[in-house]
This record gives C-alpha cells, structure tokens and sequence, in this order.
C-alpha cells in the first residue's frame, strides 16, 4: 500500500502543478495583446482602408451601430446578408475599423464561450438581429439551441408568434431534432427544373441559420460529430452555423476526443479574452480537391493562408430590447401578410363566373397549400363534407369562402342551397335578404338562422322527397348517375348546410331520431342523386343518438376538414390538425384517416384559407354582382327564424 499513496500524493501533486500552469497561462493570455505596429501614419492610413472596405461589405443593418439605427433604415431590402460585423478592432484607439466577418455563403462563426458570457449572448443577438433585418423576407430560415434557458431569444418572440422562427430548442432532444432538420436541408434536393415556379421564395434561394448559442451539458461525442458534418456539407447547400461553446468542455472521454475538440470546419473562431476577444479560423476554407489548386496569379490564396486578426477586438454589445422587438414586430406583420390569402384567390376569374357545369360534381377551391390551391369537390366518391373546429376557430368563414367559391363558379341552374344555422348568431344571415342589404345569394332556397330543430326536420324532409322524386325520375330515364340524368335534364345538385347540426340530434326524443334516420337516409342515396351535405359542429364526440350509429352517417362522409380544435372531424389516431393556428385548416378526403407520420399523405393536405370578410368592400361588391346576375323573376330563399316557427318551407 505505502507504494500506491506515494503515487496518489504524486499524481495529486502533478495535477496542483498543471492546474497553476494552466491558470497563468490564462491570465497570460487575457493580458496579451498583440504589439500595436509602430508607424502610426501607416496604421491610422490602414484603419481608413478597412473602414471603407468594411461600409462596402456590411452596408445598412449589417454594419450600423445598432444603439443608434437612422429612423426609417428599410427592412429586408438587401440580397443575401454575405458579411456581418461582429464588433470593432482597434489596436489603438485612433485607429478603429469594425470587425467584420464572413458568414452567408462561406462558412460559420464559433465562439469559445457560450451565451452564459454577457459578451457572447449581446454579439449573437447583434448578429441575428443585423441578418433578420437584412435578409429579403422569409429568405431566412433560423433555428435555434439555446440549453441555457432560452432567454437570449425572448426578445425576438414575435417571430415564433408569426410562424417564421421556432422558439429555441433547450434540451438534448431538441438539439437532435433541429440537426434532423439541418441534416434534410444538405440533402440533395430535385433538380430545379422540376420545381414549380412559385410566388414565395424557393429553396435555392433560402439560406438556414442553424444558431447555437450553448450546447446541453448532455451533448455527445455522437451529436457534435453531426454538428461538423453539417459545417463541412452546409455552404455548399446554404446551411450555417453560429455555435457559441466550441469546441465544448471536454466532459466526457467521448467529448474529449481529439475530433469533438478540432476548430469547426470554415469557420471563423471568435476567442474570448478578457476584456477582448480575437478573431482566427479559416472560414474562405474549400473542399479539399479545390484546395490543392493554386490561387490566381499563382501565388498562395491570402484567404487561404490567413493566420487570423491580430488586433484586439471589442464585441457588438446587446442591441436595445425595443428596437429588437419594434424589428421582429414589424418582420413577423410582413411575414403573414405574404402568406395572406385572399377570398379573391378562391375564386375563379371574374370573366368566368358561373361558366361551369355541375354534372359531373361540383368543386371549389377551399384554400392554398404553400402556393398551390387545393380544391374539393361534392361528386359520386366525396359526396358529403364534415367541418369540425372549436368556437372561433374559423369554421363560419371556411364555409362562406366555400359558399362563395361554388356559387360563382355555378349558375342558380346549376347549384342550389339550403343553409341551415342551429346555433345562435347570424353566421348564414349574410345569404338572405336583410334589413340594411336587400341583396341576397340567388342560389340559396332556404336560409334558417337560429334554426329551431323542427325547421331542421322539414328541410331534411323536404331534401329526403326531392330524393325520391329523383330515384323516380332516374327509373324512368333508366340511369343510375346524376351525371346520366343530366344528359336528358336540367336538374341542379343540391347542398344542404347544417350548421352546429349536433343540436338537431341532441337528446332521445322523436325529432332526434327522425333526423339521424333522414341524415342517414340524405347521405346513403344522395350520392347518385346530387344531393349533398356539409355536416358543420364544434365537435362530433358525445351525439347521444349517434352512440350506436355513427358510422351509419359519417361513413357516407369522406370529406373532412378540421380547423383549429376540431381534431374531431378526423379519425381517432390522425392528430393532424393538432396545432393549427387560426386561418389553416386540414383537408382530408379519405374519411379523416392519416397515414404513417411524416409520409406523404395525397389524401390530406393543410391548406390557409382567407377571412372572407378581412375586406368589406370587396364582399360587398361581390354579393351585389351574384345578386344583380340573379334571374329577375326568381324568389328570395326562405327566411326561417325560430320566430317562424311551424311554417317550415313551403
Ligand atoms: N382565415 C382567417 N384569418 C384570420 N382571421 C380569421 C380567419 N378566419 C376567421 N377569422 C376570424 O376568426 C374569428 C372567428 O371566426 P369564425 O366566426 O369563422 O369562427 P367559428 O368557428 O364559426 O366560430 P363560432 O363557432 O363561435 O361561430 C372571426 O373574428 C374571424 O374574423
């Protein structure tokens, strides 16, 4: 034993030894700077250089002092931020230049420490801030890891409100989810040629910022392999990294290995000193064939060769808290407002109204999907629809863009409606005559507000005997299709709304049980007939009447949509719809069923669909133009209220 304790105390005494070295060769280090050249002409002639070449590179947001931006500097004007000024280099204080480093296009930025070092957290705001301001509208793509906590991107929260940056991930997972997500961006994608021409900048032309600003103490010798496999592969594809903390602390033999600690491939080091930092790396790096040819003129490539900055330098403070926010307010309106629909964008060119035939089916386009409209349609194989959404969450104006859509691209020959409100409010009171506007939809034959269950009841009587009309007619025209019947009649489809139609089937008194057999009786034969339903509820779960017989009626019901909080309208296991923010909704034409998560899904797509009264005067002057086209012998649609009561349609 006495042999094992001499080699402990000598080990022990061995670490105390490369422990004080290591401390004096810190504060040696944060004491150094380099010697300040001696010709002051010279430098203060270079310092002049390199401030033009500087205001070259980094011009507005990208190289302001951001503690005092000119009123009115305009947002995202510019192409792609290349460079971006990181804080200012003096090596004396007559002869400043601000310090300014390559990043979109080349490589990236490490820093030695992370953001729990104020200096660090205030020069990677400044960053952000300078690249978000700069980069022409939603061109940036910025993820963000921050295992500290988070607050480094609080301030730019109005982002992460508008859909155009994720709050940061702060934990293992998170880490490994946003590399995912880096990792599908270098992947090779389609050629170009294949790709759409599109409204909204495409892929080639977007730029992802993957910004670290600390790592989670938990990261493996595995996760920061990737991290540099993403910084060898991202320029070339328009992936780069801003990582605060690099290389990490060598906590674990697996993050102590040599690799997990070699500089960030092209990337430019930001060491931190005290009270300065320096500026080294090889960030103009190439791939290693490029690398071996020689620099034009035949000399070594400067860029090459660049031993680094030896001038101290000073971080770009914390810009102020309200002029983040006033930026990011103002990015995040512009941001929804490119990626607004409008009602006018359902609806097909003015010079085509009501040129369309309802033989075949009907279809309207419900909304946009990236750039591209999605359309659904009533016809043998999707001949009913069922909307579910939470109480605000947009159903009323999802239908009213519907109505709109079907009834300027059919004729009142071609498409009638009967609208059935059970819930109070005047959602369908826009399609009747009122007292202010006498204009009303010249499709509509029915329109119940606040409906009571009996006007309910004579409407699906009415829709079940049109039905029976038809089958009769259908015998004697020996056809089985609508579209058939139409080669010898005129004969219009038929939609009936049901509005929160749930209340027509609450309780287990006769009217219930009339309806869901009427409903069930519409859905099985209104297929063949032209008669279709849009099934409208905030939720379908808890329908007594529906206990034993829900299939019976939505299995005749392939088409649903799911607004915000209406997950409902989807099989059990499809979650969708599950985060949808308001004015988005899914569309799924088979049954609400999803698929595999993260597969294509043909059958489903979230689409955005406009407030279809956002612009008053555009409504108004649309229901005018369907009400003046309207035949001008032909009746208003019957007004049923519950006031009415009893008179049910004639
Ligand atoms: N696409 C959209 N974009 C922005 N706002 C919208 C959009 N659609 C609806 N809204 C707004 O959301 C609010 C609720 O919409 P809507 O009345 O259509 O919801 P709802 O589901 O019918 O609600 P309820 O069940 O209470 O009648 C309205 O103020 C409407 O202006």
């Amino acid at each position: 034993m006495p042999g094992l304790n001499a080699r402990i105390d000598q080990a022990a005494s061995l670490h105390r030894h490369a422990s004080a070295v290591a401390q004096a060769a810190a504060s040696a280090l944060d004491g150094y700077l380099p010697p300040p050249r001696t010709d002051l002409a010279e430098q203060q002639a270079l310092a002049e250089r390199l401030r033009d070449a500087a205001a070259r590179l980094t011009p507005g947001w990208l190289g302001t002092p951001l503690d005092s931006v000119p009123a009115g500097m305009a947002l995202g004007e510019q192409r792609r931020p290349e460079f971006v000024r990181v804080g200012t280099a003096a090596a004396q204080e007559d002869a400043a230049f601000p310090a300014v480093v390559p990043l979109l296009g080349t490589g990236h930025l490490t820093f030695t420490a992370d953001s729990r070092d104020p200096r660090v957290a205030g020069v990677l705001r400044a960053i952000l801030l300078r690249l978000l301001a700069t980069a022409p509208s939603g061109t940036l793509v910025v993820r963000a890891v921050d295992a500290v906590g988070g607050a480094l991107f609080a301030p730019f929260g109005a982002l992460a409100d508008a859909g155009l940056m994720p709050p940061p991930v702060m934990d293992r997972a998170g880490l490994q989810a946003v590399l995912a997500e880096a990792e599908h961006w270098v992947r090779p994608s389609r050629p170009e040629a294949q790709r759409r021409p599109a409204a909204r900048p495409r892929r080639r032309d977007c730029t992802m910022l993957l910004l670290i600003a600390a790592l989670p103490s938990a990261v493996e010798g595995s996760d920061l392999a990737r991290i540099t496999a993403l910084a060898q592969a991202g320029p070339a594809t328009g992936l780069h990294l801003i990582v605060a903390g690099w290389p990490p602390p060598p906590l674990t033999p697996d993050t102590a290995q040599p690799a997990a600690q070699q500089p960030l491939p092209m990337s430019t080091q930001i060491a931190l000193r005290n009270p300065y930092a320096l500026l080294g790396g090889a960030p103009f790096t190439v791939p290693a064939q490029a690398e071996r040819r020689p620099a034009a003129g035949g000399g070594p490539s400067p860029t090459a060769s660049w031993p680094g900055l030896s001038v101290p330098v000073r971080l770009d403070p914390d810009p102020p808290a309200e002029l983040v926010q006033r930026v990011c307010r103002e990015l995040a309106e512009r941001y929804v407002q490119s990626g607004q629909v409008h009602l006018m964008d359902l609806l097909p060119d003015p010079d085509h109204w009501w040129a369309e035939s309802s033989a075949a089916g009907l279809s309207t386009t419900a909304g946009l999907a990236g750039e591209t409209p999605i359309s659904l349609v009533f016809a043998d194989l999707t001949p009913h629809w069922l909307i579910g959404g939470r109480a605000g969450g947009g159903k009323s104006a999802f239908l009213a863009n519907v109505l709109y859509g079907l009834c300027t691209r059919y004729d009142p020959d071609e498409l009638g409606l009967y609208l059935l409100d059970f819930k109070p409010g005047r959602g369908l009171a826009r399609f009747a005559p009122g007292p202010d506007d006498p204009a009303w939809l010249p499709h509509a034959r029915v329109v119940g507000l606040e409906s009571g269950r009996e006007h309910g009841l004579a409407v699906l009587r009415e829709l079940d005997g049109e039905l029976t009309r038809r089958e009769e007619l259908w015998r004697e025209l020996q056809v089985s299709r609508f579209v058939q019947a139409r080669e010898h009649r005129q004969l219009p489809r038929l939609v009936c709304v049901l509005d929160e139609f749930p209340v027509l089937l609450s309780g287990a008194d006769p009217i219930a049980a009339e309806a869901l057999g009427l409903l069930e009786s519409i859905g099985r034969r209104g297929r063949g007939c032209g008669v279709h339903l849009i099934l409208v509820s905030q939720t379908v779960r808890g329908i007594e009447a529906l206990h034993a017989r829900r299939d019976s009626l939505f299995g005749q019901v392939p088409v649903r949509v799911a607004l915000p909080g209406g997950g409902d309208a989807l099989e059990a296991t499809n979650d969708a719809a599950a985060t949808l923010p308001l004015g988005c909704a899914v569309v799924n034409t088979a049954g609400g069923l999803g698929g595999p998560r993260g597969a294509t899904r043909g059958h489903e797509k979230t689409v955005r669909f406009p407030d279809p009264d956002a612009d008053a005067q555009v409504l108004s002057a649309l229901r005018q133009r369907l009400w003046q086209a309207r035949d001008p012998d032909s009746d208003p649609p019957l007004v049923l209220t519950t006031a009415e009561l009893g008179r049910g349609p004639a």
